[in-house]
């Protein structure tokens, strides 16, 4: 359960005395969530109905970091992207702090966690992540990755000790590729991207996408990592290879969105590989710490899919 900060009745019914959206009902802690607290919050509006909310409680952001979020997601469901936005107060402000926590009270998107991926799934968020890259492209705010190049210099570095030398040297052959692949005259497009965009965070509804969820990975980058690290997790067979029908699926339909640029194709087989290391190290981390509290996500899933993507090398089509 992840409810790392307590919420009270009275705590919620302060809070919805600055917006106009109704009264409480009921409030429900979420289950499943890593990072942030999160409850699902019912209210009933001024005609008497139901109405559903998602209040988050940041506990890793602090709230510098807040605008560049809040900005970011009503930009792009603005521009018609199945994001949750924040909604403002009746002096327009959206960004709260509750038990010293920033906190944004959204609305609940309709939908539920797919659990056997088809190319249709693949498809589907192929187009929506497009979407997400044409929209956000022109967005005004810039923010560096949280787990970009400069964390995974160092991070690789300081792991090193704790792996085997074969594992040491894998990850350092992948650190010292993306230096090389951005060193490169390609100029490949950047922008927003989502940064986390694995399956456990977007939602369908009658199997059709109705959601793209915890966007609090979001960051300046290359359009195409971000389809990478797509890819990675929502075509990949448990074993670590890649299923060629659900890739094709996704990249067909990015494509259609997005051209891709023909610097793009050059780029592609490296990107895959370094997204895949990306996951390995952000997880290898904690796996390694005795004294880690996080939740363990296994690391080796993303030594195989690094380990295919060496063997296999990708291609756009
Ligand atoms: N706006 C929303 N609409 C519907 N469900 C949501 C919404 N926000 C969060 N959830 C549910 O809460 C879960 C945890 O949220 P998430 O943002 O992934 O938390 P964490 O960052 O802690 O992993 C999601 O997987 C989803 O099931
Ligand atoms: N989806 C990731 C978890 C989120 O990444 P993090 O770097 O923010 O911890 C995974 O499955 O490893």
């Amino acid at each position: 359960m992840a409810v790392y900060t307590d919420v009270s009745r009275a705590d919620l019914e302060a809070l919805l005395t600055n917006f106009e959206l109704g009264s409480l009902v009921d409030f429900k802690g979420i289950e499943g969530g890593i990072e942030n607290t999160n409850y699902f919050v019912t209210l009933i509006d001024s005609k008497g109905d139901h109405q559903e909310y998602v209040l988050t409680l940041f506990e890793e952001l602090n709230k510098e970091e807040m605008p560049y979020f809040v900005e970011l997601t009503t930009w792009l469901a603005e521009r018609g992207c199945p994001v949750p936005f924040p909604y403002k107060d009746h002096n327009g402000i959206a960004l709260k702090m509750m038990h010293s926590r920033p906190a944004l009270l959204q609305p609940r998107l309709a939908g539920s966690h797919i659990e056997t991926l088809t190319a249709s799934h693949c498809a589907q968020i192929g187009n929506a992540l497009a979407q997400f890259h044409q929209a956000g492209r022109d967005f005004y705010l810039q923010r560096q990755a949280h787990r970009g190049v400069f964390w995974w210099r160092r991070e690789s570095q300081q792991i090193a000790r704790k792996l085997s030398e074969e594992d040491a040297a894998l990850l350092r052959t992948e650190v010292e590729l993306f230096d090389q692949l951005r060193e490169q005259s390609w100029n490949l497009p950047q922008g927003a991207i989502h940064g986390d965009l694995f399956f456990d965070n977007a939602l369908f509804d009658n199997d059709k996408l109705s959601a793209v969820l915890d966007i609090y990975n979001a960051c300046t980058g290359y359009l195409l990592f971000d389809l990478a690290i797509v890819a990675n997790d929502w075509c990949v067979n448990p074993d670590g290879s890649i299923d060629p029908q659900r890739e094709q699926a996704l990249l067909t339909a990015y494509n259609e969105v997005r051209p891709f640029e023909e610097n793009e194709y050059h780029a592609w087989p490296q990107l895959v590989r370094t997204a895949a290391m990306r996951f390995w190290l952000s997880r290898l981390i904690p796996a390694l710490d005795p004294n880690s509290t996080q939740k363990i996500k296994d690391p080796e899933e993303f030594r195989r899919i690094l380990t295919f993507r060496i063997q296999n090398p990708a291609k756009l089509p």
